[in-house]
């Protein structure tokens, strides 16, 4: 389970006055999640989540908060974060930054079909444009700058075959982002970690994205190409699933047209989606940190999708 900071009811009885929510009648520790520590946090006022941030600072929280505030004032289905009686949306609870955010009804469609998709490719375009008048700015903190940090990190615990491709790999990465067509891609505040695990549902309706905190300002593409590779994959061989990248690419093409140095900057932009992944699931397998309990992701998923994508092309935008 990852509580890497365990809350008792006790604790959040005192820290809740300074939010309109009423007593706390329950507080339940979320096994899911490698990140955060989360709750679900029940109050007089409803049902809640509660995010005590592990990683990120107080600094760097109000991007994302205030993201997902703005999104959520602009109809796109997001958590509300619920401000403290000072208007702030961070508070500190045990000496970290924590805060209170509405909880999503449903759950999240691990084996999704098209229609799942759509929905997921509309809303991705939908929260784009939204995000276009967001006034707070910070980089997508597990971007180019990071992929260069890290990989020296990793590469002295993995075999030689797969060194070589880390490395040649963001010597790609380096030269796509120098290229023209990149220079011209609509960039923006994105998820960049929308997985499945990161979208609720009820049956077919999609009742919400969550788990902003890998948000930044990164392209709108980098964005897709992370969501078409974990939604519209074989999850064993990594392998596109052609009838759901349809169905995602034309749902967010119908809201949001994609550009023509879009479509050429496409194939490369797939393999960013996967080397960041990779890259990410690597350092945590080999620099974990210490929670209650905590199961890393596997590494070589990502190593298998980011080899399938360089073999194979993928469906085009439209
Ligand atoms: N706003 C919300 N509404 C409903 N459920 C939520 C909400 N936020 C989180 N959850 C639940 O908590 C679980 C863990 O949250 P989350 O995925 O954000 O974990 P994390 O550790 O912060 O991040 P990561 O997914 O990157 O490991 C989710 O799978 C979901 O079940
Ligand atoms: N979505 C990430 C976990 C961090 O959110 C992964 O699958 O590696």
């Amino acid at each position: 389970m990852a509580v890497f900071t365990p809350v008792s009811l006790e604790d959040v009885t005192q820290w809740i006055t300074q939010f309109p929510l009423g007593k706390v009648l329950g507080l339940k520790g979320i096994s899911a999640g490698i990140e955060n520590s989360n709750f679900f946090l029940t109050t007089e006022r409803g049902e809640y989540v509660l995010t005590i941030f592990e990683n990120l600072s107080f600094e760097q929280l109000p991007f994302y908060l205030n993201f997902m505030h703005h999104l959520a004032d602009h109809g796109v289905l997001v958590p509300d974060p619920i401000a403290n009686d000072q208007g702030g949306l961070v508070t500190a609870l045990h000496g970290k930054p924590a805060s209170i955010v509405t909880k999503l009804e449903g759950r999240s469609q691990m084996e999704p079909q098209p229609v799942h998709c759509a929905e997921v490719g509309a809303m991705l375009a939908k929260m784009h444009i939204a995000g276009l008048d967001y006034k707070l700015q910070q980089p997508n903190l597990r971007g180019l700058d990071w992929w260069h940090e890290t990989t020296p990190l990793v590469l002295p615990y993995i075999p030689e075959d797969k060194a070589q491709l880390l490395k040649s790999e963001v010597h790609y990465q380096e030269t796509f982002a120098a290229c023209e067509d990149y220079k011209q891609l609509q960039v923006g505040p994105v998820h960049a970690d929308l997985f499945r695990n990161n979208v609720m549902f009820q049956g077919t309706r999609l009742t919400g994205f969550f788990d902003f905190y890998f948000a930044g300002c990164d392209t709108w593409l980098f964005d897709v190409a992370v969501t078409v590779n974990d939604w519209c994959i074989d999850l064993d061989t990594g392998v596109l699933d052609e009838a759901r990248v349809r169905a995602m690419l034309d749902a967010y093409h119908a809201v949001r047209p994609f550009t023509v140095a879009e479509t050429h900057a496409w194939q490369a932009m797939l393999r960013a989606g996967a080397l960041r992944f990779w890259l990410s699931r690597l350092y945590d397998y080999y620099m974990p940190r210490e929670a209650e309990m905590l199961t890393p992701h596997d590494p070589s998923h990502f190593e298998r999708i980011l080899r399938e994508r360089i073999a194979t092309p993928a469906p085009g935008l439209y």
